[in-house]
């Protein structure tokens, strides 16, 4: 998560909020939509098919205290656009006084040479929308206007009790800090199972994928392999909620999902990474080697 250095005197991580929050909008003056202009990485580039018109980097999975680094290494992308060797110069040519979180993913604008947006959730939703005339998946909508509503509550309780949870559960400096965070991340689990236990499925809100899916998905994906482990979010685990488990996997063979899970850049980012705040948490570095219940050993 971004701004983890930030920590009040409990021990308490604090994140910050994302803060390039431009959109790509049909009309719109300065980022409008456009083959070929824009630059990421994300899961719904691939669902919405839009792999020929946003361009795609991948930063190295090893963090250092320079931050996310671009790198040709196997299953990275270097930056093609600007040749540069870390993501915060991207932060910086767009903003010079920007001073952090460098996080990822970040949309880029190869034409103004801007960052337009640093927030996921956001940048799911300009893909969902703004991108349909080049799409090769144009029906398929992850935010239908008759579930919003629904989306919207759900995002907000695993936003709050599971995505960011584990990392102030793992992040935190002291017991008093961990405690509640952990215990929240367990509430949260529990509640979606209970929730996906009742729902007709195959997904969430039935037949339809949707965002919220893919947000769920991206943290629970890690959640025994790394979260558990890792960040001390140990109270239960994926594969012992019947429900959620038959869930993930669902979700893991749809579509081209899977392709866009390397569980060997995840585990390696953040057992290994050597930035102040990972390294604070497993200072030998050593990756554990369980990959999860469903991609298993
Ligand atoms: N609000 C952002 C947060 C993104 C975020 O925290 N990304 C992590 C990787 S999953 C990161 O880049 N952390 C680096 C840092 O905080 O220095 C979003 O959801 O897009």
């Amino acid at each position: 998560m971004g701004g983890a250095d930030d920590v009040t005197k409990k021990g308490e991580v604090i994140l910050k909020d994302s803060q390039f929050r431009n959109f790509v909008k049909k009309g719109d003056a300065e980022f409008p939509p456009e083959k070929n202009r824009y630059h990421l990485t994300l899961i719904v580039r691939n669902l919405k098919g839009l792999e020929d018109v946003v361009g795609l980097s991948i930063v190295h999975y090893l963090m250092s205290d320079d931050g996310w680094e671009f790198s040709d290494a196997p299953g990275c992308i270097p930056d093609t656009v600007n040749n540069f060797k870390f993501i915060r110069e991207l932060y910086h040519q767009s903003d010079p006084n920007y001073s952090g979180p460098f996080s990822v993913p970040v949309l880029y604008d190869t034409k103004t040479k801007k960052i337009v947006n640093n927030e996921s959730s956001e940048i799911v939703r300009m893909f969902n929308s703004e991108f349909n005339e080049f799409s090769t998946s144009p029906e398929l909508d992850l935010y239908p206007e008759a579930l919003r509503s629904q989306i919207d509550e759900w995002n907000e309780v695993i936003n709050n009790g599971i995505s960011n949870g584990v990392y102030k559960a793992g992040l935190a400096l002291t017991q008093d800090a961990y405690e509640p965070s952990a215990k929240l991340v367990y509430e949260t689990m529990l509640k979606v199972e209970d929730f996906v236990a009742k729902v007709p499925g195959p997904f969430l809100f039935g037949e339809a994928l949707t965002e919220t899916d893919i947000r769920l998905f991206t943290t629970l994906i890690r959640h025994d392999p790394v979260y558990y482990f890792h960040f001390k979010c140990n109270l239960t685990a994926v594969k012992d909620l019947p429900n959620l488990s038959l869930w993930l996997k669902r979700v893991y063979d749809h579509g081209e999902i899977k392709d866009t899970v390397n569980m060997d850049h995840i585990k390696k980012f953040y057992y290994s990474s050597t930035s102040k705040t990972h390294l604070q948490v497993n200072p030998t570095g050593v990756v554990p080697l369980y990959n999860g219940p469903i991609i298993g050993k």
